[in-house]
Formats: structure tokens, C-alpha cells, sequence
């Protein structure tokens, strides 16, 4: 089944097969929104059903809550869990000081809310994510549908004044109509290129009136786990540095994913 992968799917199934691991019983675990953790939330039914483990997921989107219950994890709200052990989420870029671009999914908002009320943050991700600088990815914001276009443009205005490259703004469309958040907001992907000052950038645009969130996750990851297609996955710490290098297994891995796509 695996033969059917591409090697970008493979890495992200390793990398969330090896920080299913990180899950022990009776946490209160972050269940990130995308590719790459739907891989997780996965493995993580897998292990519920063949091994027993026992431990409360909160979802970042309805999409995860959907697919957690279809795989039989018990969810519960953030506002149930208060605080949590940990949280697994996909990214689409990450530096060298582990901070993140994240949105791509749409589901930023409830991810960085989720994520900060975690006592830990693993990203996990294809090593094709990582960047020396953020920004070639476009930044998602979310905006409030009203006067979207006023907020736009004074996003466009405080980019040019603060001299950063790329400067576009364009509103995300779900085919003809604008994309609509799971609280029912607009998102406004920033093509930037580059990011010299993400912490400032982040504070900057979460001051405007009509944004809601930034799609920047400045010093909220601890650990990224980032999966080859080979099967080789590395974990790197924020304070620790690379701590492991291991490859799974792919017979054992083929086995799992014939299981879970069953
Ligand atoms: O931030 C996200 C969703 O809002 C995702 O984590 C990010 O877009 C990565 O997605 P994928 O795992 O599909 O590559």
C-alpha cells in the first residue's frame, strides 16, 4: 500500500507514526488540523484500538473532530480540558528556532489557541518544510468578514511602511466564494517572501482592528519531528538541539497503513 505513497506522504506518516509515541495514558492531548496530523490522528485510533491507550483529544478544527471520533478517540472541548499535556500539529514552514508559518489547513485560530494551552507543542512535518528564513509560504490572517476590504488594505499600507517585501494581500477563495474558518471568518493569505522580524510582524498584525490571528507561531513549538521518505525521521528540540535520528520500519509501517486505510 505504501508503494502507492509518495515519498512527501510517506515522510508525513512517519514523522506522525513517531510522535503518536509522545501520547501516554490519561493525557489531554492537541490534535493539530491537516495532512500530516489526520496521519496522526490515525495511528493514534490505531493505538487506542489494538493497544488500549487511554487519553482525551482536543480537536483544532471540525474536520479532526470528525475523523478523531470516526477513530474512535474520546474528544472533549478545550473549555473540558482547561490546560493540556500536549499538542501534535502539521506546519507549513519552520526555522531553526522551531517558529512556525500555520494556516495553510485555515484552522490557525483554534491551533494557536490549542497549542499555547499545551505544556508542549510537536510539530510535525517532511523535511521539505523547513526554512532558513519564514515568509516563502504565504502568511495566513484571519479577518472578520466585516469590512474585510478596509482591513485588507490596511494591512497592505503597514506592510509597506514597515519596508517588508512581497506586500500582497489576497483574500482565500473556496471556489468562487471567500473561505469561511470554522468561526466563520475570512483568511488573507500575505505573500512576503521573506519575514526578517516574524516576532514583530506578529505583534504588528495582531494589533489591526478585523484581524483576528496571525498564522505566525513565534516560540510556542518545543519539538519538531520531521519524517524522510526513506523512513528516517529526526526529533529536534528547541533547547536540546537534534536528540534523535531513527527509521521506522516500513514492513511494520506497511502493515499500520494498510490498517488504517482499510
Ligand atoms: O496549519 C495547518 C492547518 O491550518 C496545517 O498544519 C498546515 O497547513 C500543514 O498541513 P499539511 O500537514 O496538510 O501539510
Amino acid at each position: 500500500m505504501t508503494g502507492e505513497l509518495s515519498p512527501i506522504d510517506k515522510a508525513k506518516f512517519v514523522a506522525a507514526k513517531r510522535a503518536a509515541d509522545f501520547v501516554e495514558d490519561g493525557m489531554r492531548v492537541g490534535l493539530g488540523t491537516g495532512s500530516t496530523a489526520a496521519w496522526l490522528v490515525r495511528c493514534l485510533g490505531e493505538m487506542v484500538r489494538d493497544e488500549g491507550l487511554k487519553f482525551k483529544g482536543v480537536p483544532t478544527s471540525t474536520r479532526t473532530a470528525e475523523l478523531a471520533r470516526e477513530v474512535g478517540i474520546e474528544v472533549i472541548s478545550l473549555d473540558e480540558a482547561k490546560w493540556l499535556d500536549l499538542t501534535i500539529d502539521g506546519a507549513d514552514e519552520f526555522d531553526t528556532d522551531l517558529n512556525l508559518i500555520k494556516g495553510g489547513g485555515g484552522a490557525l485560530l483554534q491551533e494557536k489557541i490549542v497549542a499555547t494551552a499545551s505544556d508542549q507543542m510537536v510539530v510535525i512535518t517532511d523535511a521539505g518544510k523547513e526554512v532558513e528564513t519564514l515568509g516563502a509560504f504565504p502568511l495566513p490572517v484571519e479577518v472578520i468578514p466585516f469590512g474585510w476590504q478596509t482591513t485588507h488594505a490596511l494591512i497592505e499600507e503597514t506592510l509597506i511602511s514597515m519596508d517588508v517585501l512581497g506586500r500582497s494581500a489576497t483574500l482565500r477563495m473556496n471556489g468562487d466564494r471567500p473561505y469561511i474558518t470554522d468561526e466563520g471568518n475570512h483568511i488573507l493569505d500575505l505573500h512576503l517572501q521573506r519575514i526578517g522580524n516574524p516576532r514583530q510582524l506578529a505583534l504588528v498584525m495582531n494589533q489591526m482592528p478585523g484581524v483576528v490571528e496571525n498564522g505566525l507561531f513565534i516560540d510556542i513549538c518545543d519539538t519538531v519531528v520531521i519524517g524522510y521518505g526513506d523512513g528516517r525521521v529526526e526529533v529536534r528540540d528547541i533547547n536540546e538541539g537534534t536528540v534523535e535520528h531513527d527509521r521506522l520500519d516500513f514492513v511494520e509501517t506497511d502493515n499500520l497503513f494498510t490498517d488504517l486505510t482499510d
